[in-house]
């Protein structure tokens, strides 16, 4: 257990030390230090000896429905296991099932996909959850603007006990950030589009150091190395393996490893078409010669496919020779490459030579099937799904509501303040078209032209510069990415999600429109006296907050950049157009335009709001001067056709509402695409599915039955209930 006094570094340092590999090569079982802080009141109650995660599965099979109806075996019979210490690796050509398998294990199905056979994890059939195993996925949704260090330092707060001593926190950061080995990149940004900041390899290893902050036993990744040049490829494996010397148990999908990350895998599990060509130690598919007979022991260089007829050609890479025994893509190479030198140099011991792609992999499974490999991983599972042990489940993040909704507040307010094209850019560009505003109706009068011109300069203020607000949607479109990353790892609530990012805007939204209605207020020169100062700017504040709201809610159901603005302009173009500026209230079509769009249009109550604001009390010229003056309440009601019986206050009441509204809005849309689109989808692919099958779900290509997909949004309801 950690020693409260001591130092952080000390801590660290325990850490590291517990970390190291035992005599056999790996910390077994227990936990170490640091990690035991996390777990302290779980094992208190429930520890019973060994924690590890020892995951088997038996005869998984998956299969997808697809549009028309008709079915698709993904993967076909898979029995295998990975077990605490070990790292093993999924490999196999595009489209052979590695991320299906990965899903499969990990909870994370499709609506579409069904599932059949058993996963076992310490010998019970159980549903991964966010505390029992953590997935890393191929993207990097990182926040830019964030040091290494201080991404890690919020995820820590996000997520560990409310009562854990910040130094506790500080130390499990890092170690965290030792282990991962991103000690000398820890004071750098993660970098966006403006800030130059860490490497690919880097941020794929804070992606990680995220996930396992809360030393979690079991660890899926899902192309930790894709995109990565070969040394950072082979450092993110080798810190993987470290990982797994931890006791840990992990399983990552990996695409075209060097020989050098080859390596480095304990386990190999490689797939075609979703079966398995092999499942074993890496080491005995791959027996690596280091002597004078490298060269002339072909046959025994890589036991597996030397065994099965398809020993690796001297000099070639082993895993490029395994893909290339199962990617039928290569017949298409050779065919193209026929004749040239370089398939003649190779012909001479080349087994792939003679035969077709197709040929070589049934050779493998069907060797692999009746192999010594196949009979003692079965033999294994077996005996794996009857030894009952302790599964340890955090329950995702252990921080309370309160410190969630805070740690997000603050490091959505500090991204913000950092990222220039958030809201600096916005405040530039508001600053500067107010100025024009103010300039070109400067010192607007009462004559009796300044009565349309003050009508058009509210309703390019509460049109057109609102309407400027959509310009922050690509963060948004960022922020939801970060979000969807998270919530789909257990790391907080939506509730929480939707409350910080309501406030940490506040702030500049207030500047923005405070600054921007200041400036057009009195250069302008609308109705004297602070009340109706403030009304403006309130009224502008919130008609740009509910511009965000609104933008907020569509990037939440359309995640991308030109979608999503093409659909937010539509909106509030319609909005616009309803408004009582274009066509006067009355003149408005009832049906749709005035009940109930009009209503609907938060411009409409702004621009309503505003007139009375900036009309009523006023005197203005006639059009001669012998004619009497007129006042702002008449051109109210019989130019503009405004309600003067209706307070100014209800329609700035309203416009606050709608932010609520739209607040909620946003709320349902996440809750409504991680719950209910998630159902409605298996629903529809089961009813597909049974209809191609004349009313019966088929089960003759899942033998044990099909259970529904076990998707990660299912366990998001189940998690709640607990
Ligand atoms: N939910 C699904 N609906 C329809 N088809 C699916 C679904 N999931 C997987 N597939 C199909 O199953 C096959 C295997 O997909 P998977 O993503 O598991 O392969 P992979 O080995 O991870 O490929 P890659 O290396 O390209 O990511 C592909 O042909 C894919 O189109």
């Amino acid at each position: 257990m950690t020693n409260k006094g001591s130092s952080n570094s000390e801590v660290v340092m325990m850490e590291i030390e517990a970390n190291k590999p035992t005599g056999n090569g790996m910390v077994v079982g227990g936990l170490s230090p640091l990690s035991e802080t996390i777990w302290k009141e779980k094992t208190s109650v429930e520890m019973v000896g060994d924690v590890s995660a020892r995951l088997a599965w038996k005869d998984l099979t998956v299969m997808v429905t697809l549009s028309n109806g008709e079915t698709q075996n993904v993967l076909e019979g898979l029995t295998g296991y990975a077990e605490p210490g070990t790292f093993t690796a999924l490999m196999g050509p595009s489209g052979s099932g590695k991320s299906t398998l990965l899903d499969a294990l990990s909870s994370r199905l499709a609506t579409n996909a069904f599932l059949s056979g058993n996963v076992f994890l310490n010998g019970r059939k159980t549903k991964l959850s966010f505390g029992t195993a953590a997935y890393v996925t191929q993207d990097d949704n990182l926040i830019g603007t964030l040091t290494v260090r201080e991404t890690i330092s919020y995820s820590a707060r996000l997520r560990l006990p409310d009562k854990m001593p910040w130094s506790e926190k500080r130390a499990l950061v890092e170690s965290t950030i030792v282990e991962m080995g991103l000690q000398d990149c820890a004071d750098t940004v993660i970098g966006n589009w403006h800030l130059r900041g860490i490497s690919g390899g880097e941020k794929r290893r804070v992606s990680i150091a995220l996930e396992i902050l809360m030393r979690p036993r079991l660890l899926f990744l899902d192309e930790p190395t894709s995109g990565l040049d070969s040394a950072s490829a082979f450092f993110v494996t080798q810190t993987l393996r470290g990982l797994s010397r931890d006791g840990r148990t992990v399983i990552a999908s990996i695409h075209q490893p060097s020989s050098e990350v080859f390596e480095l895998f304990d386990r190999l599990y490689l797939l075609s078409g979703g079966k398995t060509v092999y499942f074993g130690l890496a080491s005995e598919a791959y027996e690596a010669r280091l002597d004078l007979l490298f060269f002339f022991s072909k046959g025994k260089r890589y036991r597996f496919f030397s065994q099965a007829g398809f020993p690796c050609p001297a000099l070639r890479n082993p895993s490029d020779h395994f893909l290339r025994c199962i990617n039928s893509d290569f017949d298409k190479v050779k065919a193209t490459l026929k004749g040239s030198m370089k398939l003649r140099f190779e012909a001479s011991d080349d087994p792939l030579e003679k035969v077709t792609t197709a040929e070589a992999i049934r050779a493998l499974t069907d060797y692999y099937r009746t192999s010594q490999y196949c009979y003692s991983a079965n033999e294994k599972v077996e005996n794996m799904s009857k030894v009952k042990g302790t599964v340890l489940d955090s329950g995702g993040s252990q921080a309370s509501f309160l410190m969630q909704s805070f740690m997000l507040t603050k490091r959505s307010f500090v991204n913000m303040s950092r990222d220039f094209g958030y809201y600096w850019l916005r405040l530039v560009i508001y600053v500067l078209v107010t100025v024009c505003i103010g300039t070109i109706y400067f010192n607007v009068g009462t004559g009796y032209n300044s009565i349309l011109a003050r009508g058009a300069c509210a309703s390019f203020v509460f049109g057109f510069v609102t309407f400027m607000s959509i310009g922050g949607f690509p963060s948004f479109v960022e922020d939801m990415k970060v979000f969807q990353r998270e919530r789909l790892n257990g790391h907080y609530g939506v509730t929480a999600f939707v409350i910080s990012n309501t406030i940490s805007a506040m702030p500049f939204l207030i500047l923005i429109t405070f600054i921007s209605g200041t400036i057009c207020y009195y250069m302008v020169r609308l109705h004297p006296g602070f009340v109706h100062y403030l009304f403006f700017v309130l009224c502008l504040y919130s008609s740009v907050t509910v511009v965000e709201s609104l933008m907020m809610a569509i990037a939440s159901v359309v995640p991308n950049f030109l979608m999503g603005i093409i659909i937010g302009a539509g909106i509030q173009g319609i909005f616009m157009l309803v408004s009582g500026y274009f066509r006067l209230p009355n003149d408005i079509p009832k049906p749709v335009w005035r009940y109930p769009m009009s209503y609907i249009s938060f411009h409409f109550w702004a621009l309503q709001g505003q007139y009375q604001n900036d009309l009523v009390g006023l005197m203005f010229d006639n059009q001669t001067p012998d004619l009497p003056k007129i006042p702002g309440e008449y051109i109210l009601e019989y130019v503009f056709q405004i309600t003067v019986s209706r307070s100014k206050w209800i329609d700035l009441g309203v416009i606050f509402s709608m932010i609520i509204v739209y607040r909620i809005i946003f709320f349902f849309m996440i809750k409504i695409n991680e719950d209910l689109t998630p159902w409605v989808r298996g629903y529809l692919a089961r009813k597909r599915m049974k209809q191609k099958n004349g009313g019966q779900i088929n089960t003759t290509v899942a033998p044990y039955g099909l259970t529904q997909s076990p998707s990660l949004r299912t366990y998001v309801a189940d998690h709640r209930k607990r």
